[in-house]
């Protein structure tokens, strides 16, 4: 029997998603006979947890379980699952309530078959289409249908019409309404099968303009019920159903010979769609409905009181995708086991915090304390998402502590998940503290998966802490994937540390995957410490497998196994893809501990000040970002022991240029420490303004007011006489008496500078440097004011044995030779840029610019001159523009070409929505402007300037 259905009355909300998955049965290729077969299915197993949950587990990776709600197996026909799941829905559809089927799964997992069905076996489409045609009959009201698809482009093409343009999507007070679809009313069931067969042979109607080969699409049937008595337009409710595309791993080329960059798109909006559910089951504040068509013209029948039905279709045989979309279905179905905790615990907490201010920082932390004095804490999980659509930087922030004095915590799994689908800087980081003193914690497993279809730069921090007395923790294991389909650079540091005094941690592994489809560059280090003082850890594994299909730099520092075009081993669907450029582990005695004092932010504040104004081209400063949550209060307020690690990397694959920045910082001497370090490595052109920004940005996070306090000494040893040098060296010692080169806590900012071509390949970090745009910095970049803030840090600085130029004479040095060298940014010599680009606010990609010297009266024609200037200025009327409309009220918006009432209060909605809904002129085009409208726009207001 189904577990628990939707509450579907106001008196029972119930939960707003319900995942089910369905196995496929199997067809009869022979007989062309389709059945639901009794071949078993042995690679799926699906378990019954006690708590009554049901989990899924596969045979090739059966330590992973993914939480569903039901699971149907491969002898449980549609008509099953539509009077268990659907048919609830339709009833409730007369009383207003939309509602959304949606399958999804691998290529050929069934999901055709489940919604739409054959003509012996009809889908849950046709069966709910029959049963409100017999209740609008009963209840006089009356039925319209409208069938679409959504291609790899994001265009929704109208199936009864599919000559028409796409179809737009507008908002009008809140209600989303279509432009170019077709909404036929239907008043039998065949009159629908006949529209339905009509509708799929338009999808169908293959190859598409362009392509010589059928593409992967979405599609959509939304069923309306109409009322004479309702409302303006009689609308009572909606149901969609949706036959989403198949996800396909876009490492292997597609079986329909469709390309890459396809596959990217199209599973770009099944991220997308199953984004806004998980974000709609964890009642996150902000849903990304904006990140794809599809998401967004299912809006209305997502969001308020309407319900979901999240259908996984599962292939009968092994499938590496399958198991893929079923961990991301089942992170909907969300299950935090508070009763169970309070059942089996004294106490459990649990704090969620979102905070979104107007630059769209999310943070989120949660934290669970259980305290079980006899009896366990059985499972602990946790599940935080964080999605950003555009610039946002996100943290996640995890800690469970467990403290069983007798029984076990038998297994803690907190899931951190991020999915960024534009521009975003990501971090999230786990701590997990176990402490057991007399059996042991037997497992914990973090998994921290980081999703990123385009430009994005993650960082992710894992922290265990054992300290098991008596008895062992026997697995500690972490997997911290990443996948990034085009150019993404992403870190990861995990840090586990273990005390055991008597008998010893079983086995410590770690596993980093990393795979990269395109330009990518990776790194990965690892570190291990061991000190146990009566027995050993008898096994510290590591496995970095690091996965590159194209051009790939794989620097292995310690104990790290790199292999290229090699799948990595111990996959979960999600680690499979997912590449981590770098992680740490440092196993060590005690609890890690530092607290990092840093006096300096002043040196740097003026510096980053102006830095900051540049923050949008140079992509540090999303790493900066990235790093920022590392160093939030309840690390500062550890009390004696405080480890901060911030370690970023940025490589070839996110930058094109490769810019690796570790930052460490400790101040309390703690010899079991090994390594503790600041290591800021820019390798880049000449300029020394974009040093200094991205010295300063990188040393921000470190800055931190509660670090400020504890008033430590900080080394600055900076650049030796010139910054012509090939390698110029930035040295801050942040450690107070400290000799111990070990123990020295230092940073180091390395400046490799690049000659005339600007590509310098750095044997260690592999890096190459590409210019995005034509920029001139010069003027960004002013060199801090010398006042008496910085006086007095150099003074501090002075005091110390390892005495180097004061920073602010390093700094009038600096700025002499900024003032007297004017700078250009010259763009990478293939790069076409189109008109509508050259307009765009958005950077192509965060790649570090290559930056030439050069004298502008000599080597610039006037014309050039002129059109550099041209183009800066285009620029910069285009952030205004944008400016106006993300913060303009409805009379100043309604004065601007081409927005009148509707659009301005469409915007005023979006901006509530998200606070700066517009981040390039492309973003134009969601209040239903087109490209050519909004280049007219912007001809127009510009013109208007001279009249
Ligand atoms: N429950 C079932 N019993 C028997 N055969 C099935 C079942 N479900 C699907 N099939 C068969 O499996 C094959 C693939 O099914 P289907 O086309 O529904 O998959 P799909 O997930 O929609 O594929 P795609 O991702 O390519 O759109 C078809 O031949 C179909 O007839």
């Amino acid at each position: 029997m189904a577990s628990t259905q939707f509450g579907l009355t106001a008196s029972d909300p119930g939960r707003k998603i319900r995942v089910v998955a369905k196995i496929r049965g199997f067809s009869d290729p022979d007989t062309n006979f389709t059945s639901e077969s009794s071949t078993p299915v042995d690679w799926v197993s699906v378990n019954r947890e006690n708590s009554g949950d049901f989990t899924i587990s596969f045979k090739e990776q059966s330590s992973s379980r993914y939480s569903v709600d039901y699971c149907y197996d491969a002898l449980e026909n549609n008509e099953i699952i539509y009077s268990r799941e659907v048919k609830p829905l339709v009833l409730a559809a007369f009383e207003g309530l939309n509602s959304t089927v949606i399958a999804h799964g691998a290529r050929g997992s069934g999901k055709t078959h489940l919604i739409q069905g054959s003509l012996e076996r009809p889908g849950l489409a046709v069966l709910a289409t029959s049963e409100y045609l017999s209740m609008a009959e009963k209840n006089g009201k009356s039925v319209a249908v409208s069938f679409y698809e959504v291609d790899h482009q994001d265009h929704a093409v109208d199936l009864l019409n599919p000559e028409q343009p796409p179809i737009l999507v507008l908002e009008d007070h809140g209600r989303i309404q279509f432009k170019g679809i077709t909404q036929t009313p239907v008043k039998s069931i065949a009159e629908f099968q006949k529209l339905y067969i009509t509708a799929c042979s338009a999808q169908k109607a293959a190859p598409k303009k362009g392509f010589e080969h059928a593409c992967r699409s979405h599609m959509g049937l939304t069923v309306s019920v109409f009322s004479q008595n309702e409302g303006v337009d009689g609308l009572v409710s909606k149901m969609n159903f949706v036959d989403m595309a198949g996800y396909e791993d876009t490492r292997r080329r597609s079986s329909d010979g469709s390309g890459l960059a396809e596959n990217n798109k199209i599973n770009k909006s099944i991220y997308a769609l199953l984004n806004v559910c998980h974000a709609l089951s964890t009642n996150e504040s902000r849903v990304p409905y904006r990140e794809s068509k599809l998401t967004r013209m299912l809006q209305d029948s997502l969001r308020g009181t309407s319900k979901i039905l999240l259908v996984s279709c599962l292939n009968p045989s092994f499938c590496q995708d399958t198991i893929y979309m079923v961990s991301l279905a089942s992170r909907s179905c969300q299950r935090i086991p508070l009763d169970s905790l309070k059942k089996s615990s004294s106490s459990a907490r649990q704090t969620v915090t979102l905070d979104s201010t107007k630059k769209n920082a999310v943070s989120a932390r949660q934290t669970v304390t259980s305290d079980s004095t006899k009896k366990s804490a059985n499972s602990i999980r946790q599940t935080v998402a964080s999605d950003s659509t555009k610039k946002n930087a996100s943290s996640a922030k995890l800690t469970i502590t467990l403290d069983s004095t007798k029984k076990n915590a038998s297994s803690a799994k907190p899931t951190i998940t991020l999915d960024s689908t534009k521009k975003t800087a990501n971090s999230a980081r786990q701590a997990v503290t176990l402490e057991s003193t007399k059996k042991s914690a037997n497992s914990i497993r973090q998994t921290v998966a980081s999703d990123s279809t385009k430009k994005s730069a993650s960082s992710a921090k894992l922290t265990v802490s054992l300290d098991s007395t008596k008895k062992s923790a026997n697995s500690i294991r972490q997997t911290v994937g990443s996948d990034s389909t085009k150019k993404s650079a992403s870190s990861a540091k995990l840090t586990v540390s273990l005390d055991s005094t008597k008998k010893s941690a079983s086995s410590a592994r770690q596993t980093v995957a990393s795979d990269f489809t395109k330009k990518s560059a990776s790194s990965a280090r690892q570190m291990v410490t061991l000190d146990c003082t009566k027995k050993n850890a008898s096994s510290a594994r590591q496995t970095v497998a690091s996965d590159s299909t194209k051009k790939s730099a794989s620097p292995a520092l310690q104990g790290i196994i790199s292999h290229k075009n090699k799948i990595p081993i111990s996959v979960s669907a999600t680690t499979k893809k997912l590449p981590v450029s770098k992680s740490h582990i440092h196993e060590k005695k005690g609890v890690v501990a530092v607290k990092s004092a840093m006096k300096g932010r002043k040196l740097f504040e003026e510096a980053s000040h102006s830095a900051a104004k540049a923050e949008k081209e140079i992509p540090i400063a999303q790493v900066t970002k990235a790093s920022e949550p590392l160093l939030d209060d309840s690390l500062s307020e550890d009390g004696n022991d405080v480890h901060v690690n911030s370690m970023v990397e940025q490589d070839s694959s996110l930058t094109g240029s490769g810019n690796h920045i570790e930052l460490n910082s400790r101040v309390e001497k703690d010899h079991s420490l090994a390594n503790a370090s600041n290591n800021v490595k820019l390798n880049m052109v000449k300029e020394t303004e974009i040093f200094i920004a991205k010295v300063t940005k990188a040393s921000e996070p470190l800055l931190d007011n509660s670090l400020l306090e504890d008033g430590n000494d900080v080394h600055v040893n900076s650049m030796d006489n010139s910054l012509a040098n090939t390698s110029n060296k930035v040295k801050l010692n942040m450690l107070k008496e400290n000799d111990d080169p070990f123990l020295n806590a230092s940073s180091e900012v390395k400046v490799n500078p690049i000659m005339e071509k600007g590509i310098y390949d750095d044997k260690e970090y592999h890096n190459e440097i590409h210019a995005p745009h034509a920029i001139n910095y010069s003027k960004d970049l002013l060199i801090a004011d010398e006042g008496y803030n910085m006086n007095k840090e150099n003074n501090s600085l002075m005091e110390n044995g390892d005495c180097s130029p004061s920073i602010s004479s390093q700094l009038r040095e600096l700025q002499s030779l900024v003032s007297s060298t004017p700078l250009t940014l010259q763009l990478p010599e293939k790069r076409c840029i189109s008109l509508e680009d050259q307009i765009s606010t958005e950077i192509a990609e965060p790649v570090t610019p290559i930056i030439e010297r050069r004298d502008l009266v000599n080597t610039k024609s006037p014309w050039e001159t002129f059109a550099m200037h041209g183009s800066g200025m285009k620029h910069s009327l285009v952030k205004d523009y944008l400016r106006i409309l993300n913060t303009a009220e409805k009379d100043e918006l309604k004065k601007l070409k081409g927005i009148g009432e509707k659009r301005a209060t469409y915007i005023l909605e979006l901006r509530e929505e998200s606070p700066e809904p517009f981040k390039s002129l492309d973003d134009l085009k969601d209040i239903g402007l087109s490209a050519k409208q909004i280049k007219k726009m912007m001809k127009k207001e510009v013109g208007e300037l001279f009249d």
